[in-house]
């Protein structure tokens, strides 16, 4: 496998604050990476600085086998960089944006009127693009990123503001795009996009991979505990409780929120049984960890999308 992407200890600092704390990771090429992390983690600007858009203060950054920085011509046609939709040029429709995006590549108007027609935006073509939707907008700059066929691709948060439809539709496009053989490297604040998405992920707080892995791999690390719940009323927690220890169940916790009754524990078969037993089954849920509780581990702080 070659690789992609290579980061070795990149740090950033502006003024006070140390965006990029020493970050090192490495995408192979083929993979679909997801970049995760709180607000102010330093997402953004490690993924401006292995674009070679940000020169960093310290550290090694390879694309392709090739330094980014200072700007490299020689990468230019082989990355494709999705920018924000508010960074489109003012008063052009959709079609002139992207046609304007596919001449600085020496790119055909023609391929630039595929792929508006691959993100379905051919009935759009003729649209301002600031009438455009949030998701119209949206598939507009990724087909802007992608219209000179790179092999690598950069994306900044793709779906963030989308409603539930269009980030499915979205990740449909995104999937697709990698399976041509693009190298993928995305941010994103959604977590269960990540799980999907994502042959591997780096989790990043106060400017620090904390961890890097495939998914599953790291919520398999966790060996957190698995979730049951059962309808609110149907045991009093305080009960529940005594009833799990004497069937020699260990529990973290019980808890009734009004609406369910929950039990965390890392030994569910006996308190399944004590609920059965008690007739005690209806609404059941079992719910193993997933990569938000390990984002919540990790970093301490509840997932705010
Ligand atoms: N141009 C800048 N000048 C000064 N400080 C900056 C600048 N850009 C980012 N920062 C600060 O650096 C830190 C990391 O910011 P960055 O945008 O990289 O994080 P992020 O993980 O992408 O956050 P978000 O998810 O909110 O986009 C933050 O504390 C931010 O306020």
């Amino acid at each position: 496998m070659t690789t992609a992407i290579a980061a070795d200890g990149i740090r950033k600092r502006y003024g006070d604050v140390q965006a990029v704390d020493g970050v090192s990771l490495t995408v192979e090429a083929g993979e679909f990476f997801g970049l995760l992390g709180p607000n102010g983690a330093g997402k953004t600007t490690t993924l401006e600085i292995l674009e070679g858009i940000r020169e960093a203060d310290a550290g090694r950054v390879e694309l392709l086998g090739l330094p980014p920085w200072p700007r490299n011509p020689a990468l230019l046609p082989r990355i494709g960089v999705q920018f924000q939709a508010s960074a489109f040029f003012d008063r052009l429709t959709a079609r002139e944006t992207i046609r304007t995006f596919a001449s600085f590549y020496g790119t055909a108007a023609r391929r630039a009127d595929d792929w508006l027609e691959r993100v379905g935006l051919t009935g759009s073509a003729d649209v301002r693009t600031d009438r455009m939707s949030g998701g119209q907008a949206q598939r507009l700059s990724i087909a802007c990123a992608l219209v000179h066929e790179p092999e690598l691709v950069f994306l900044d948060e793709p779906t963030t503001g989308l409603d539930p439809q269009a980030r499915r539709n979205l990740w449909d496009l995104l999937r697709d795009i990698n399976a041509e053989g693009r190298t993928v490297l995305l941010t994103t604040h959604y977590l269960d996009e990540a799980e999907v998405l994502c042959d591997r992920v780096a989790v990043m707080d106060h400017g620090r991979v904390l961890r890097a892995g495939p998914p599953a791999a790291l919520v398999r690390e966790l060996d957190d505990t698995v979730r049951v719940s059962v309808d609110s009323g149907l045991l009093d927690p305080e009960s529940a409780r005594e009833l799990f220890a004497a069937a020699g169940a260990e529990v973290a916790a019980v808890q009734d929120d009004g609406v369910l009754l929950s039990v965390a524990t890392r030994d569910p078969a006996p308190v399944l049984a004590v609920l059965a037993e008690r007739q005690a089954l209806r609404g059941l849920e079992v719910r193993g960890p997933t990569l938000e509780d390990v984002f919540l581990h990790l970093t301490g702080r509840e997932y705010r999308a």
